[in-house]
């Protein structure tokens, strides 16, 4: 047995998260795609199964009341802000990560007023946000400026309306400082809007630690809640009052039941409702959040780093120097929970890694993308991981 193998196996032992892998349904796949589609909590589909045949199936329409169905919304939120460093009454689960990311920076946009006139927006950011933040600055009224996360501080300016940032990069995995960030932001009269993706479930945020005003993120990643399972806004308490909302829909109305032609928004966080929400896949988010029970985020936070160190580690000890470039920061405070690698076959690579079920992603044009969730990847599958990718490259 090499080396780093034996280190591996003493790693998995001392791993006090070793044991939540059984909180999954997993196989012999070495799973690195939990960046983008976490995996089943093995919880989840009795819980489905429920919701389906007595909730929806016996209870029918009483389950909104019964069922809990009408409030799952902000009761999710609420089981989620731990995981952020939000405390309750500030985060709404529903719509998709784009919807929200409209919501957050049109309502930022209003909030901050007519005399600031501009957006910056993360220029590297994952598409969707900069075409949703494009059409927000025409709705608006505002021009749109990309602008790299770094070069933040010396673009504001008392235009500055909003800021919409990546918490973590979906490409390299780089880390931005959020709480500097914000302060800058903060200094210069404007409203910052972060998007966690990359970030929730997978590190510690500081939402209300850090003053962020507005924040989005999705549930599908390092939260596991399933295919296409709803998104999450948080508006941070103070600015609840003021939280105008660009999609007012009926669901976050005062009284809802009330049928009123006039739309008066409901107290708090609530606003940031629209529609009925996606019953379905909110419950199996709200089961998949359960094995978050008794896990400290900076436990994982801790899990996360070692492995994605012992990983950049082993690639290096096994790969042909030169052959792959690492685009993911070596410092821990700008490094997120993936490992990007960087080489002109990436994809073809990425196919055959795959095959050989070693499973993370491709990222066009060039990018090996190896995601490491700390619930259910382990030390010995991040070794073998590296040896198989070292000798497809090979
Ligand atoms: C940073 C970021 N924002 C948004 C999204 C996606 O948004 P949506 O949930 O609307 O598909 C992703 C990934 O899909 C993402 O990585
Ligand atoms: N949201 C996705 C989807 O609906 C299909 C396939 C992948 C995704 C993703 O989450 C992509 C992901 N945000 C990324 O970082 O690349």
């Amino acid at each position: 047995m090499s080396e780093l193998a034996l280190e591996a196996e003493k790693s998995d032992a001392a791993d006090q998260l070793a044991p939540l892998r059984s909180r999954f349904v997993l196989d012999d796949v070495i799973y690195l795609d939990g960046n983008s589609l976490g995996a089943l909590p093995a919880n989840v589909p009795d819980r489905v199964a429920d919701m389906v045949r007595r909730q929806w199936g016996e209870l029918r329409i009483r389950s909104w009341e019964e069922s809990g169905w009408w409030t799952a919304p902000e009761r999710i939120g609420d089981r989620i802000a731990p995981l952020v460093g939000a405390a309750a009454g500030q985060i709404v689960v529903g719509d998709s990560t784009s919807v929200n990311v409209f919501k957050a920076l049109v309502a930022a946009v209003r909030m901050a007023g007519e005399g600031r006139t501009e957006i910056l927006v993360d220029a590297t950011t994952f598409p969707t946000d900069g075409y949703i933040a494009e059409s927000a600055a025409r709705l608006t009224g505002r021009t749109l400026r990309p602008v790299t996360p770094a070069r933040v501080p010396e673009e504001l300016g008392d235009r500055t309306a909003a800021v919409l940032l990546n918490h973590v990069d979906y490409r390299t995995g780089r880390l931005h400082d959020l709480p500097s960030l914000t302060s800058a932001i903060h200094a210069a009269g404007a409203l910052a809007v972060w998007d966690l993706c990359h970030s929730a479930g997978a590190l510690e945020v500081g939402l209300d630690e850090h003053g962020v005003d507005l924040a989005v993120g999705c549930t599908y990643k390092y939260l596991n809640g399933g295919p296409g399972s709803p998104a999450y806004l948080y508006v941070r308490r103070d600015l609840q009052p003021r939280f105008d909302s660009p999609l007012p829909g009926w669901n976050s109305h005062t009284d809802p039941f009330g049928m009123s032609p006039a739309y008066a928004p409901a107290p708090g966080v609530l606003r940031g409702r629209v529609g009925t929400p996606d019953i379905l896949s909110m419950l199996a988010l709200e089961a998949a959040l359960d094995v978050w029970d008794g896990v400290s985020v900076a436990a994982v936070r801790a899990k996360s780093l070692a492995l994605t160190d012992f990983f950049l580690r082993c690639v290096r000890a096994y790969t042909e120097p030169g052959r792959v470039e690492s685009v993911t920061p070596e410092r821990h405070e700008e490094r997120g929970s993936q490992v990007a690698l960087r080489c002109d076959d990436a994809g073809e690579v990425m196919k055959r890694l795959i095959a050989r079920g070693v499973v993370g992603d491709f990222r066009h044009p060039d990018v090996l993308r190896f995601g490491f969730t700390p619930l259910y990847v382990g030390f010995g599958e991040t070794e073998r991981a590296a040896r198989i990718l070292a000798e497809e490259l090979a």
